[in-house]
Formats: structure tokens, C-alpha cells, sequence
């Protein structure tokens, strides 16, 4: 981003020095020698100096901040603000091109909201919505600036734990199960929601060892909590 900025400038001032530039060879084809009109006029090109230069870097931040805001679009779930599904599975496969230069310990939770479909039955899809949008915030705030939250589907969540052991990672998705159990949720009509979650939990080993076997153990892990009556932790090879 740094590089295409000083390109920009770059840019920016050619175009400021060329614009005095070309009135010079004008005034040079009209009769008036250069270092003459140069004399005359030097307020004037000063000004158109100026003036380019300041459009062409005001322009130059305006396109960065557009590209910026369209990134963030494009790497965003738009109802709870959290990054989406292509995102998180390309920062995974970032996670694993770094594991095979160097391994260390990758993990992945795997969140899947318990009984939602009763929920928007019995308070809305409105509630519904709201209800997953607090819930992106409370995994938000409970999560570490270097874990990546994900919402990859609709009532289902990940969370990716850069050099995080088993036990951490264990650590963590109880945590994340907890702050949703206990979080205080209200439908639209101010009437108290009670949700839970099947939480998978899955780490890199000998057996796990590529983005799409962690992805796949840690819904697997999920999968068998649900199975096992929902509302718990399971991790991925571990006994329950
Ligand atoms: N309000 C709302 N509901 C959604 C959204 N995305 C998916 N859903 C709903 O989530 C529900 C998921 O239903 P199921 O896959 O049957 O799962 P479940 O009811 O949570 O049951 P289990 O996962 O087995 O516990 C469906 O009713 C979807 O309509 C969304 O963005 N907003």
C-alpha cells in the first residue's frame, strides 16, 4: 500500500511540474522566450505548481480512501461487522504457508448457534439478526487482536488462533461458549433470548496438518457436540 501511495506522488508531482511545463513551451511557441515569460509570470507558475500538485494528492487520498472503504466491504459480513468467509479462509491458508516454513501450533474453533431456526420461529428474524449481531460483538471483545472471527455461514462462527496449543485453544472456545451462554439477549418485543452454542475445537498435529483438515476436524469436533446433545466443547481427537 506504502508503494502504490509513493507512486501516487510520484505521479502527482510530474503531472504538477508538466502542467507549467507545457504553458511555458505555449508561451515559448507564441514568441516569448523561456527565462522571459519564466521572469514575468512567476507568480502564475508557481501557483499552477501548487495548485495541481495539491488536486492531484487530494485526488490521490480520496481513490485510497475508496479502496480502502471497497476492501473492507469486500472482506466483511455485512449484518455483524465481522470478516466473512472468504477472508478467514484465506487468512487460514496465509496460517498454513507461514506453518510450513515454520511449524507451530495452528488452532480453529468452530461455532454453531444451537436450535436457531426455533429462535427466529418464536421471536423473529428481526430478533434474529440482532441476536447475531451481539453475539459477533461479545466474540469480539472476548477474542485476542490476533485471532481472526469469522462469520463463514448463517448461525455459524470461527475463530482462528494463530500459534495457539490444544489446551489454549481449549481455553479460549470455553470462553467463547461461556460469554454466549451468559450474555443477555432481548427480542425486538424486550423479551429475554436464551442461546447456546456447539462450540468444535481443532489443532495442528501430525495427523491435522493442512487448512482444510483443520477446518474440517474443528466442524467435525462441532459436529459431534451437537450429536452429544449440544451446548459444549468438543475437541477434535481428544476423548469426551
Ligand atoms: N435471523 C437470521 N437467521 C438466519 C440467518 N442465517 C441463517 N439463519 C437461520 O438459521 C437457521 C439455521 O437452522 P438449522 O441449520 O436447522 O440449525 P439450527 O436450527 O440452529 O439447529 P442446530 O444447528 O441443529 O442446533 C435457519 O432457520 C436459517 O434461516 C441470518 O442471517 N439471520
Amino acid at each position: 500500500m506504502r508503494r502504490i501511495l509513493g507512486a501516487r506522488l510520484f505521479a502527482a508531482i510530474l503531472l504538477a511540474v508538466a502542467v507549467p511545463l507545457g504553458w511555458l513551451l505555449l508561451e515559448y511557441a507564441r514568441g516569448v522566450a523561456p527565462w522571459v515569460s519564466l521572469q514575468q509570470h512567476a507568480l502564475l507558475y508557481s501557483y499552477m505548481l501548487l495548485s495541481v500538485l495539491a488536486l492531484m494528492t487530494l485526488l490521490s487520498y480520496y481513490r485510497y480512501r475508496i479502496e480502502r472503504g471497497l476492501r473492507k466491504l469486500s472482506i466483511t459480513d455485512p449484518l455483524t461487522g465481522l470478516y466473512n468467509r472468504r477472508y478467514f479462509l484465506s487468512r487460514l491458508n496465509d496460517e498454513f504457508l507461514l506453518y510450513a516454513r515454520q511449524p507451530r501450533p495452528v488452532s480453529l474453533i468452530f461455532i454453531d448457534l444451537d436450535h436457531f431456526k426455533l429462535i427466529n420461529d418464536r421471536y423473529g428474524h428481526q430478533s434474529g439478526d440482532e441476536l447475531l449481531v451481539a453475539i459477533a460483538r461479545v466474540l469480539r471483545t472476548s477474542s485476542r487482536s490476533e485471532e481472526v472471527v469469522a462469520r463463514i455461514g448463517g448461525e455459524e462462527l470461527c475463530v482462528l488462533l494463530p500459534n495457539c496449543t490444544q489446551d489454549q485453544a481449549y481455553t479460549a472456545a470455553t470462553r467463547f461458549h461461556r460469554a454466549i451462554e451468559t450474555m443477555a439477549a432481548l427480542s425486538t418485543e424486550g423479551e429475554a433470548i436464551a442461546v447456546t452454542a456447539s462450540v468444535g475445537v481443532a489443532t495442528t498435529n501430525d495427523q491435522i496438518s493442512s487448512d482444510k483438515l483443520l477446518f474440517k476436524a474443528a466442524d467435525v469436533a462441532m459436529y459431534q457436540a451437537k450429536q452429544s446433545g449440544r451446548n459444549q466443547v468438543v475437541v477434535a481427537g481428544l476423548p469426551r
